[in-house]
């Protein structure tokens, strides 16, 4: 198990690339035409922004992609200065072995309206010999002008099916045995991110096996079984025991006092929509659920917090 698996299962090729299936197949056109307008890539992290680009670069330039490519991040801790010299160096040489170079620059959100503005006389200069791929995560952080020189492709979450059947993909390959339930919960945390996804599975693989506990204590989250035992103890009274198991839960999974509300809530939430809980206890503990967030996150002991608010569902 040998580095990143998210950079040893970075797909290669636009084929390879899971989901964003439109995308995909509109960039496979500009490599049958030999040729590409600037581009804008926008979405979420960890949805294939970066891989596609690489794959593109990879297939229209060919042979000489290296020689002719050039990567950049626009919040580079040089400065922006460094970047435009970078970006003006590359673009004055003429390309060798392919019919133009691309630059690929990455976080374009994180520049200022001023660089934003150089960016875009760069943009124009060079349109002969260089094409851009900028890469941001909100295109309403980018100015009109880069907007409307550019092709906007915008990636979304990976679908849950698509990240399931990567993991197991990727599992099977590393010869490691895995639960299914196991690559639901990872799934599930990782809302359509498939960067966060691999390193879960990673994670979860290096203490042993692909199994639901490891997933949950690698991410520090308590079993949503866990919770609802404390929450049952809680409403029938025994609080001392109730009190143990959100001490227990906290020490061993390592969960953080947001997350613990945060679940408590969802817990609840969950009674009330089934039926389980009366809407009257629900709107009595809802208003303690709340005070307890509000005050963790100003800074409150979340376990004194969290024991309070289970003395209030007895
Ligand atoms: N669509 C995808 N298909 C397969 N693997 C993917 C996909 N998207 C992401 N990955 C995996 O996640 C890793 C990171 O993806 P990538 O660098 O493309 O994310 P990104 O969208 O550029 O995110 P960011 O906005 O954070 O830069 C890849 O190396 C790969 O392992």
């Amino acid at each position: 198990m040998l580095g990143p698996w998210v950079e040893k299962y970075r797909p290669q090729s636009l084929d390879d690339v899971v989901g964003q299936k439109h995308i995909v197949n509109r960039l496979k056109q500009y490599v049958e035409e030999e040729s590409m307008p600037n581009l804008m890539f926008t979405g979420p992290a960890g949805v294939g922004k970066t891989t596609s680009a690489l794959a593109l670069v990879k297939s229209i330039l060919g042979e000489y992609w290296r020689q002719n490519f050039l990567e950049l991040n626009a919040s580079d801790a040089r400065g922006i200065e460094t970047v435009r010299t970078d970006i003006k160096n590359f673009c004055r040489l003429k390309p060798v072995g392919a019919p133009f170079r691309i630059i690929f620059l990455d976080e374009v959100d994180n520049m200022t309206k001023d660089a934003q503005h150089a960016l875009r006389r760069e943009m124009e200069m060079y349109t002969k010999t260089a094409s851009f791929i900028l890469s941001c995560n909100y295109s309403s952080k980018i100015i009109d002008p880069i907007q409307s020189r550019c092709a906007i492709f915008r990636f979304t979450p990976i679908k849950a099916e698509e990240i399931a059947d990567r993991l197991k993909f990727i599992a099977e390959t590393e010869g490691c045995e895995y639960e299914d339930t196991a690559i639901t919960t990872i799934v599930n945390f990782a809302e359509g991110d498939m960067r966060k996804s691999v390193n879960m599975l990673q994670s979860a693989a290096s203490t042993g096996s692909i199994t639901e506990d490891h997933v949950f204590e690698v991410v520090s989250k308590a079993k949503p079984q866990e919770i609802k035992k404390m929450v049952n103890t809680a409403l029938m009274g025994d609080f001392m025991k109730s009190r143990d198991i959100l001490r227990e839960v906290m020490i061993l999974q390592g969960t953080s006092g947001e997350d613990m509300v945060n679940q408590i809530y969802q817990d609840v939430s969950g009674r009330v929509m089934s039926g389980q809980m009366d809407g009257d206890v629900y709107m009595n503990l809802i208003g303690a659920i709340a005070e307890t967030d509000f005050r963790i996150r100003e800074g409150a002991n979340p376990r004194i917090q969290l024991e309070a608010l289970l003395a209030k569902f007895l």
